[in-house]
């Protein structure tokens, strides 16, 4: 151990700490073990060491230690595009450049903004059909998830697919078995990699490799044309410069993690919104009551409705802060030796930042577990921000896609509220409203009815 390294539990060797890693709540545990070693805990996965960060107070100070922004490299990625690309897993000046011109044009394409209100309007009509003309009770994190992909890619690319299209089901349902089957530690062939050609056909890592290359070969063959153009033309700009970051390889491995990133997420945060509704009657009349007074039944909810629709902001609040679908970071690295609450960090360590410790902090939300929309509200009424709700993670690595989610999140939950009364199917038990981890949190398995309002 390097002197001053963060305590942590014992470890096995070559192993470290990963046999006893739970994966189904992750999270959970990993805060379970600041009671006994303090806000920065010290643990091995395999060989590599890694720390994971508890609590408000260490939490804010290793995301804003601009020391701690790099990635460890992945394994996945690695063998998937020959290089550390993309924008989730690079790091250093590449990570940089590609950031900045991915936000830059996102925001120019409408990312989050009224102008791009149309198309998640264009896609809940096409979705409120669906869900009408259903027989019997409904799944909803597939019809979320292919809502989340074709917002994307009408974002980045124009056009939307038919929501019929098979093609876009598949990679839904691919993208959720890859993101059930990932471990965010990056599991044993992190550490080991040769092991995933040890049982190559049931080993979780080579599921979520399949899955990726599908994924891959989908935005291949349907490249998202607007962003794509403004990408190439970049590419045609740099071209006689042999230090240039702008390469077709580097161009699909943006795209995928933008999809990746923003399909399992953004349905798993309406899922649980819905699940968490039927759950609180009482909340989902409330947020109905406001969306008819507000807006009434003749037209969709916008933007420009939300300071007039407090308490239904207030529940999306609520509905993240519970149920994150990140309650866990992607695994950050120290670029150099560091420190945090005064822990020595070494160069090259992993960290994971846990968001969930922040936001079911019992010391400072005091009922953590219960739903409670109204902590989200002012004495005045209206919807009040709080600094500690941070799922979208914060600093210089925070979600890329954050404008693009709540906009999208918000017009999408209020309109499925406006339009149906949602209430589960018996014949389908919860097993658990905690969720199924993996890469990020999904909902649990739920059916629902959804009954045209009256
Ligand atoms: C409710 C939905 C979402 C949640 C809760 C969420 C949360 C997060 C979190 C916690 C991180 C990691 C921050 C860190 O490593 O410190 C992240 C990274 C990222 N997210 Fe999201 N996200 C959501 C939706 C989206 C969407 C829709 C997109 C697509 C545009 C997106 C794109 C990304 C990207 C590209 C990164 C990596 C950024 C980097 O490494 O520089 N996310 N997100």
């Amino acid at each position: 151990k390097p002197r001053g390294y963060p305590p942590g539990p014992p470890r096995l060797p070559l192993l470290g700490f990963l046999p006893f890693l739970d994966s189904h709540l992750p999270h959970k545990q990993m805060w379970r073990l600041s009671d006994t070693y303090g806000p920065v805990v010290g643990l091995y996965f395999g060989t590599q060491p890694a720390v994971v960060v508890n609590g408000w107070e260490a939490v804010k100070e290793a995301l804003q230690n601009d020391d701690l922004n790099g990635r460890p490299e992945n394994v996945a990625t690695v063998i998937q595009y020959g290089f550390q690309g993309g924008v989730m897993f690079s790091e250093g000046e590449l990570w940089k450049e590609q950031r900045r011109f991915a936000l830059h044009q996102f925001r120019n394409l409408g990312f989050g903004k009224k102008s791009h209100e149309a198309i998640v309007h264009d896609e809940v009509r096409e979705l409120l059909k669906e869900i009408g003309s259903a027989k019997g009770s409904i799944s909803l994190p597939g019809m979320l998830g292919v809502s989340a992909i074709n917002i994307l890619w009408a974002i980045l690319g124009g056009n939307r697919f038919e929501r019929s299209d098979g093609r876009l089901w598949d990679l839904v349902e691919r993208l959720n078995i890859v993101f059930r089957a990932g471990e965010i530690s990056g599991g044993i062939v992190q550490s080991f990699p040769f092991l995933r050609h040890v049982f190559p056909k049931s080993h979780s890592f080579n599921t979520v490799l399949d899955g990726l290359f599908q994924v891959d070969n989908f935005i291949k063959a349907n490249y998202p044309k607007d962003f794509i153009d403004i990408y190439l033309n970049e590419m045609e700009k740099q071209k006689d410069d042999s230090s240039t970051t702008f390469t077709e390889k580097q161009l699909l491995a943006t795209c995928t993690d933008i999809f990746n990133a923003g399909t399992e997420t953004g349905s798993a945060t309406l899922s649980f919104g819905i699940l968490l509704l039927t759950l609180n009657p009482e909340v989902m009349r409330k947020v109905q009551a406001e969306l008819d007074e507000v807006v009434g039944r003749s037209r969709m909810p916008s933007l420009e409705d939300r300071t007039k629709l407090a308490y239904s902001d207030a529940t999306l609040s609520e509905v993240l802060r519970i149920r994150s679908a990140a309650p866990i970071t992607v695994p950050h690295k120290a670029t150099k030796d560091t420190t945090v609450q005064g822990c020595r960090i070494p160069a090259d360590t992993m960290m994971l930042v846990n968001l969930y410790s922040v936001v079911m902090d019992p010391e400072y939300w005091q009922d953590p577990e219960t739903f409670r929309p109204e902590r989200f509200l002012n004495p005045d009424g209206t919807a009040r921000k709080d600094e500690r709700l941070i799922v979208f993670g914060k600093g210089r690595r925070a979600c890329l896609g954050e404008a693009l989610a709540r906009m999208t999140s918000f017009v999408l939950f209020t309109t499925l509220l406006q339009n149906f009364d949602f209430s589960l199917d018996p014949a389908v038990p919860v097993p658990n409203t905690e969720g199924k981890s993996g890469f990020t949190l999904g909902p649990p398995e739920f059916r629902v009815f959804a009954k045209p309002r009256s």
